[in-house]
């Protein structure tokens, strides 16, 4: 069984006990009395590589990286340092995370959040709208064709932002034919956990026009940023070098800047 096998079966496991507990009526009041969803389209666009800042805790293949014990303080460092958007990994058992720290994270920054998790059923986008995210990842690997349609739509119909994930030519087609309007590429492969920064550049030329091109994982610092949007990134997200290094709040305005460089402009959608 893959990694990612073995993460969706831990994420089911949770998803039953909570299905369990909150009905999914209840879900939907609680998401009728949430913030209206911001456009996380609109967000990723537009001049300069925007940048996602991700609050994460700990990952399958680095084990813990950091403890946060103040989620919301570090969304706003990162939104203080000119992030675009903030990521929040919900996934419990290998990342740490939680819908508390959506919640927390919603509550305390004005720009769109990410819900960054396994989603394999509608009641995941739900509980997203519920607790205030404005964007949901969507990973193609974990999902069939028909699933990766109908969660595409479910999401849009109540007001989320999918980031179709993919790692490679193949699931870029099935992102665009399902209706994708943002595609993450993922350097790193959720099967074997192995990052491969060259993995953006190779399938990227593949994702047409108009559809905005985020680079995700592996980014060290303003070079790899400019690598990324140099193969035509939009934007990029990052996680580790954040939550490991010092300063959150400067680590992300150097990003920015870099981002916002003349030079990089052309070439991007
Ligand atoms: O920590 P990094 O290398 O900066 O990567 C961030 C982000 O891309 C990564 O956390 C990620 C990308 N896709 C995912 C899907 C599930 C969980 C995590 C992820």
């Amino acid at each position: 069984m893959s990694v990612l096998d073995e993460i969706i079966d831990g994420v089911r496991a949770d998803l039953a006990e909570r299905q369990a507990r909150v009905s999914l009526d209840e879900l939907k009041e609680r998401a009728a009395k949430a913030p209206a969803a911001k456009d996380g389209v609109a967000a990723l666009r537009g001049d300069g590589v925007k940048v996602i800042c991700e609050v994460k805790r700990s990952s399958p293949s680095k084990g813990a990286l950091a403890a946060i014990a103040d989620p919301a303080g570090l969304a706003a460092d990162y939104e203080a340092g000119g992030a675009a958007v903030i990521s929040v990994l919900t996934e419990q058992r290998r990342f740490g995370g939680s819908l508390a720290d959506l919640e927390a994270v919603r509550a305390r920054v004005d720009i769109p959040v990410l819900r960054k998790d396994f989603i394999v059923t509608s009641y995941q986008l739900w509980e997203a709208r519920a607790y205030g995210a404005d964007l949901a990842l969507l990973i193609v690997a974990a999902l069939d064709q028909p699933a990766l349609e109908s969660l595409i739509e479910r999401a849009e119909s109540i007001g989320l932002t999918p980031l179709v994930e993919v790692h490679d030519e193949d699931e870029v087609d099935r992102a665009v034919d399902a209706g994708a309007k943002v595609v993450g590429v993922n350097a790193r492969n959720l099967k074997t956990l192995e990052v491969d920064r060259g993995t953006f550049e190779r399938i990227a030329p593949e994702i047409p026009e108009g559809i905005v091109k985020v680079a995700e994982s592996g980014v060290r610092g303003p070079h790899d940023l400019i690598a990324y949007a140099n193969a035509g990134a939009d934007a990029v997200l990052v996680g580790e070098s954040l939550v490991t290094g010092r300063d959150p709040k400067t680590a992300v305005a150097d990003l920015v800047a870099a981002g916002e460089h003349p030079a990089l402009r052309h070439g991007r959608s």
